[in-house]
């Protein structure tokens, strides 16, 4: 049986209000084939007919998450028609890739094939992706990889919601802020060497006007789109660095940054992705500290 268990905005409408809060009183709520709506109830012994609710699924999905494969995992079927995305669970570049396959609702049309990198398996150069990188993806007897390319990809070649926009102004300035990535990570980057966070300040400033473009919603371009894709992943492992180690917050006075951030943790198909600040921190560390 599919591990999967499907997220629900549960909307309580009892009457009187002084039942309330009842929530709190239900165990669990769970859909199955024979019995499309079951519900739980502390203190019902049995399965009780559900009360005056109305359950709504909001179109998203939490997966249980497979164990990365190393060394010595056999592979899985490799080119036997199912999409693979082949990620690490700790790789930025990676993230991206996932986060697009699930804000589409690909959960069950792209498998998840998640590799530790530390310890690979020989079967994944030899077999999937010789350049021995990840993110790749497998689909149509084809692997393919580099992450910008395949979040574009995945946008135009499977079904679900659009992450780029029609809008030419909006399609344009996206291609700015891909080819803007490069010089925003390095600046980010070279500041954590350095005395000073002059140069991930000036970044920073750089995404808050960025941010400042389009009004008709707090992402890149108004709406989520594959821009933010390719910024969070990085932002989610610059913020806590920059905060603990060079005392910078990032998003104090700046209002856009502040408000994308808190946007992006409503956004579920990438919360899904997220590592704890904390892990990111230390890899962080280990990564820029020790070469200082
Ligand atoms: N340009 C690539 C970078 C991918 C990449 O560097 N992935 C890292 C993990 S975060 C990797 O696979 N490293 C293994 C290696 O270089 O051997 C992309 O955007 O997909």
């Amino acid at each position: 049986m599919a591990a999967l268990s499907i997220g629900y905005q549960i909307h309580f409408h009892f009457n009187p209000p002084n039942l309330l809060p009842l929530p709190t009183k239900f165990s669990s709520l769970s859909f199955t084939a024979k019995h499309p709506l079951r519900w739980h109830h502390i203190g019902c012994p049995k399965i009780c007919a559900p009360p005056a609710v109305s359950v709504m699924a909001f179109g998203s999905s939490r997966e249980v998450l497979p164990p990365a494969l190393d060394s010595s995992s056999e592979p899985p079927a490799i080119f036997d028609g199912t999409p693979k995305l082949y990620i690490s669970y700790t790789c930025p570049y990676a993230q991206r890739t996932w986060i697009a396959r699930n804000y589409k609702g690909l959960q069950e049309k792209i498998k998840l094939v998640p590799i530790d990198l530390k310890n690979r398996p020989d079967w994944y150069k030899e077999k999937v992706y010789p350049a021995n990188k990840v993110p790749s993806l497998e689909h149509n007897n084809e692997v393919k990889g580099e992450s910008m390319d395949l979040i574009r990809y995945i946008n135009s070649n499977f079904e679900g919601p659009s992450l780029f926009p029609d809008d030419p102004s909006k399609r344009e300035f996206a291609e700015e802020m891909f080819s803007h990535f490069d010089s925003f990570y390095k600046a980010v980057i070279s500041s954590f060497k350095e005395d000073t966070v002059n140069d991930a300040i000036a970044a920073f400033d750089s995404i808050e006007t960025a941010l400042s473009k389009f009004v008709d919603g707090p992402f890149f371009l108004g709406t989520f789109s594959l821009v933010d894709i390719a910024y969070a992943p990085f932002i989610e492992r610059f913020q806590p660095f920059l905060l603990d180690v060079k005392n910078f917050d990032i998003a104090t006075g700046r209002s856009k940054l502040a408000a994308w951030i808190e946007e992006m943790n409503q956004i579920e198909a990438y919360t899904v992705t997220k590592r704890d600040p904390k892990e990111l921190l230390e890899s962080y560390k280990k990564r820029f500290l020790s070469q200082v």
